[in-house]
């Protein structure tokens, strides 16, 4: 079996005796196992996180009735829930609810608190005194026999137990001077005459020690040898407590001891005998309620005022360390009953607010351990390493370990679990004289943080307290409770012989420092100015970590443990007796040696003061300040940010009117897009129809045109006018027919002379009805051309109308109310050339009319002179042609004939050469065609124009 793997039997319930005690080794109902140990909470005061079903199931649970006041607040199985709701290895952030404390009994003053468990009571409610209760049987028989002395019982509970006379020794750090003794009985075993009163090393009494503020009075036994108590600077507590050993009752060891716990005296009246006097004296009736408040009550209180303290156990293996410490379901021990002391204490301070944090490591084989880590997993699984934990120094916090866990708690259920928790992954094993033993040096550790809070107005119950915290410092105290592992002979197990060899060593290390101490005080009284004495706290970890405690920066109580007899054999009996005798000058010892000046901790402000940064309540108060900063900074951002996204919705609402804007008005330019694809495609089929009209009789083109024209220009032979080209209806310009020179063709030179004009027309011989031809195809093309440009118009007005309302609507906002103003004068200016065309087209109308009236005069010219010369009827349609040419003109539509000058020469009457006639119609059409395609485009572009703006 590895040491590292010792064996935690279960520890079921330890009961007081009831019968007749064996003797040792005690038969404790721990059972002692091959594999891991681990203490079993059933047997514990302290449940156990992990094991605590088990212990409701095999122990009952320890349901104190209301009578039971040996701890009345005491939390136990009963209310300790399992710890399996507290995640392990996570710290609650929050500071201590007072409500949430134990009440303790309400006649208890603040400043200096009876116990609450100064009655005790047995589970069945029946109050009684505990150390009657506690005590076996045997004992109280050995007593009274030995003592012959009535034991006056103050049913009143604890405090009766203490002496009453003035020379008893009272606890002055239980500051229970008051107290009524009531037991003046103690077990003074018949000494050999021979006996002297101190040890061969001279006195081993003890004196009483004081805390700095404690009165005269409660030193008590100061005037004992020894007194460390005239330096006034002593907080050393050295308490013996003797355990049961039934089985040794008529033991010839036993009747060599004599044990006063009214005038803490032991003495051996054996071979190197004496008396040993101590600040308390504990005999085997004493339960574990009387040594807390002897013991440990006043320094635990002191600890909540701001003094360090350290209470620990030290004696022989299976004296009762642990058994003093933890105690049982039904006598809890020191450590539970200082946690409900803690509670009680910051329940009855509401002037002050309270953090506290714990923490829980065993020295084992030199080696430290944090026991609330938890089992470490490596990364396959399998049980891992813990991180090392090492010890170290500084000038605030003195010597700690590190990295250790710290667990804060709110409540004495909670520290009791966390507590029993560590209990159990302390190393335990079965050894010869104890079958439960334990194999480490267990160190709780419980730190106090506390500060100043104002009080709240007067009457005002439902106060804020938390919101009424002081701005005062914090004053961090620590409260050290530790159960050594007990000194033995060598074990016959190897396991157990080193861990016994570590074990004593550690021991003897703190022995030989707290031996040297003496004479440390001395050296450095001589010495002073020359430096320190060297003591040998380093030696091992366990005086490393006392080092605070035993240099004198803490209250200090030791508690030693001794079993007085033997149980059976002689060699038993001389090795107990060398033990406790040992553990009495141990504990004489520590008494003489020890000076603590302990000084209530300074407040620290921040990260200075004795506290330093470690004081959690400054940090979370600085968190807390930095949270509400921050929380108050984000109502205010969260305002701008309100604002800001409200800018931001705009932007985004404008943004997104915009982007639809643009997408209409992109909409838009498709539209128009395609109304002017659409516009030039019918322009071009337009110009196709103009070009195919044109190959009609218009033109003269080489093919069909320009023969049908000489067929057309038969009318010159007959005299008849030619007509001026009135090609297109949709020029809106004045119609004014350039004079053309023999354009096309260079075989009519004579221009207007129409001499080839009249031979063609004389030629085809039918110049009226190519007239007519012409006249019809242009009237077609005019009325064509007159749909085309009403098309246009509509289209133009349509297109114009949409975008003007759609790009107004867009562009209005941008372009400011400046903009409509030329718009509308843009759209009036294309109202007038509207109407301008309307009028044009008007004009074009008349002069298609009054050329249709022209073409039917000749034809009728025609006819009256058939009897005549064509020609005279060609003249007199040539005049009233130019007659009627020149109404035109005055119309507005400039006609200029190109035919003869002179009406008399029959020259002048002949018509205009076809030729003539022709190129003019196809000028006039050219023209008219530009001027429509110009207009067109000067239309549409206009029309466009808004959105390339808008755009
Ligand atoms: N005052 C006492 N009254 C009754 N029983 C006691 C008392 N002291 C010790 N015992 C019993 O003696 C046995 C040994 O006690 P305990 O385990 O506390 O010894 P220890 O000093 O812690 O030993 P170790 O150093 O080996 O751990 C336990 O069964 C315990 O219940």
């Amino acid at each position: 079996m590895s040491g590292n793997t010792l064996p935690r039997p279960s520890r079921p319930s330890i009961a007081p005796p009831s019968g007749p005690l064996p003797s040792l080794p005690v038969a404790k109902t721990r059972n002692s196992t091959a594999g891991p140990a681990s203490r079993v909470p059933s047997s514990s005061f302290l449940p156990s996180a992990a094991a605590s079903n088990r212990a409701v199931s095999s122990s009952p649970a320890y349901r104190p009735s209301p009578k039971h006041n040996t701890s009345p607040s005491v939390p136990t199985l009963a209310n300790v829930s399992p710890a399996g709701s507290l995640p392990v290895g996570k710290s609650l952030r929050k500071t201590v609810s007072i409500g949430a404390f134990p009440q303790p009994p309400r006649h208890m003053a603040r400043s200096n608190p009876a116990s609450p468990l100064s009655t005790s009571s047995t589970p069945s409610g029946e109050t009684v005194n505990q150390r009657m209760s506690s005590a076996p049987k045997v004992s109280l028989h050995s007593r009274d026999s030995s003592l012959k002395k009535p034991r006056t019982s103050n049913i009143g509970g604890a405090r009766g137990l203490l002496p009453k006379s003035p020379l008893a020794p009272t606890s002055f750090l239980n500051g229970s001077v008051d107290s009524v003794a009531v037991d003046t009985s103690h077990l003074s075993l018949p000494s050999p005459p021979q006996s002297r009163n101190s040890s061969p090393q001279g006195s081993y009494a003890t004196s009483a020690t004081t805390f700095e503020d404690i009165d005269d009075e409660s030193r008590g036994r100061s005037e004992t040898k020894n007194s460390s108590s005239k330096d006034g600077k002593g907080n050393v507590i050295v308490s013996v407590r003797v355990r049961p050993d039934v089985g040794a009752k008529d033991s010839k060891q036993e009747m060599e001891w004599g044990v006063d716990n009214k005038r803490a005296l032991v003495s051996y009246r054996g071979r190197e005998g004496g008396d040993y006097v101590y600040d308390n004296v504990f005999d085997t009736q004493d339960n574990n309620a009387r040594v807390y408040d002897a013991a440990a009550k006043r320094l635990v209180r002191r600890v909540m005022e701001g003094y360090h303290g350290t209470v620990f156990a030290y004696g022989m293996t299976g004296t009762g360390k642990t058994f003093s410490m933890q105690g049982t379901a039904t006598n809890p021990g020191v450590i539970p009953l200082a946690i409900t002391d803690i509670f009680s204490y910051i329940r009855e301070t509401p002037y002050r607010e309270f953090l506290l944090r714990v923490s829980y490591l065993e020295i084992y084989n030199e080696k430290i351990n944090d026991l609330l880590a938890g089992p470490v997993m490596s990364a396959n699984g399998q049980p891992g390493q813990q991180e090392e934990i090492k010890l170290r120094e500084d000038s605030k916090r003195g010597v700690y370990a590190t990295p250790l866990k710290e667990e804060i708690v709110q409540s004495p259920t909670q520290l009791l679990r966390v507590i029993a928790r560590g209990d159990n992954a302390r190393r335990v094993a079965g050894t010869q004289f104890n079958a439960h033993s334990s194999r480490s040096h267990a160190v709780v550790q419980i730190v106090v943080e506390s500060r100043e809070r104002a009080p709240g107005p007067v009457g005002d119950t439902n106060h804020n307290k938390r919101s009424a915290v002081v701005p005062g410092g914090v004053r961090v105290s620590t409260l050290s409770l530790i159960d050594l592992a007990g000194s033995e002979k060598a074990a016959d197990e190897k396991v157990r012989r080193t861990e016994g060899a570590h074990i004593n060593k550690s021991l003897l290390t703190l022995g030989t420092v707290i031996g040297r101490l003496a004479s440390d005080k001395e050296k450095a009284e001589k010495n002073k100015g020359k430096g320190d004495t060297h003591l040998p706290y380093r030696d091992s970890k366990l005086t490393r970590l006392l080092q605070p405690a035993l240099s004198g920066n803490s209250l200090v109580s030791i508690l030693c443990t001794i079993q007085i007899g033997a149980s059976g054999s002689t060699a038993a009996a001389s090795n107990h007796t060398g033990e406790t005798l040992n553990t009495l000058k141990f504990a004489s010892r520590a008494k003489n040696n020890i000076v603590s000046h302990a000084k209530k901790a300074d407040e620290s402000m921040g990260t200075g003061g004795d506290a330093g940064s470690r004081a959690l309540l400054d940090r979370y108060r600085l968190e807390i300040q930095e949270l509400k900063k921050q929380l108050e900074g984000g109502k205010a951002k969260e305002t701008k940010e309100e604002y800001g996204d409200e800018l931001q919705r705009d932007r985004e609402e404008e943004r997104a009117r915009e982007l639809e804007d643009r997408q209409r008005h992109h909409e838009q330019i498709l539209e128009m897009q395609l109304a002017r694809t659409a516009l030039k495609e019918r322009i071009e089929h337009l110009n196709r129809l103009i070009l195919s009209s044109k190959s009609l009789g218009v033109n003269n083109s080489p093919s069909f045109s320009s023969l049908s024209f000489h067929r057309g220009s038969v009318f010159s032979n007959t005299g008849d006018m030619r007509p001026s080209s009135i090609r297109s209806c949709a020029s809106h310009a004045t119609l004014e027919v350039p004079r053309t020179s023999h354009s096309h063709h260079s075989s009519a030179p004579h221009g207007l002379d129409g001499s080839e004009e009249d031979d063609s027309v004389g030629e085809n011989g039918d110049g009226s009805a190519s007239q007519g031809a012409q006249i019809h195809a242009l009237q077609a093309d005019l009325a064509d051309r007159n749909r085309y440009i009403t098309t246009l118009e509509k289209r133009l007005l349509q297109a114009r109308r949409s975008s003007h309302s759609r790009v107004s609507m867009s562009i209005r906002d941008k372009l400011g109310s400046s903009e409509d103003g030329g718009l509308l004068a843009t759209i009036a200016e294309r109202d007038a050339e509207i109407s301008s065309l309307r009028a044009q087209l008007e004009d074009k109308e008349r002069m298609i009319a009054a050329l249709t009236s022209a073409r039917k005069k000749n034809e009728n010219a025609h006819d009256v002179g058939s009897d005549g010369s064509p020609g005279s009827r060609r003249t007199s349609m040539y005049r009233r042609s130019n007659s009627e040419g020149s109404s035109i003109r005055a119309s507005g539509v400039s006609l200029v004939a190109k035919g003869p000058t002179s009406p008399t020469s029959p020259k002048p009457f002949l018509p205009p050469p076809s030729n003539n006639t022709g190129k003019n119609i196809e000028e006039m059409t050219r023209m008219l065609d530009e001027m429509i395609t110009g207009r067109v485009d000067r239309a549409r572009r206009s029309s466009l124009m808004p959105v390339s703006e808008g755009r």
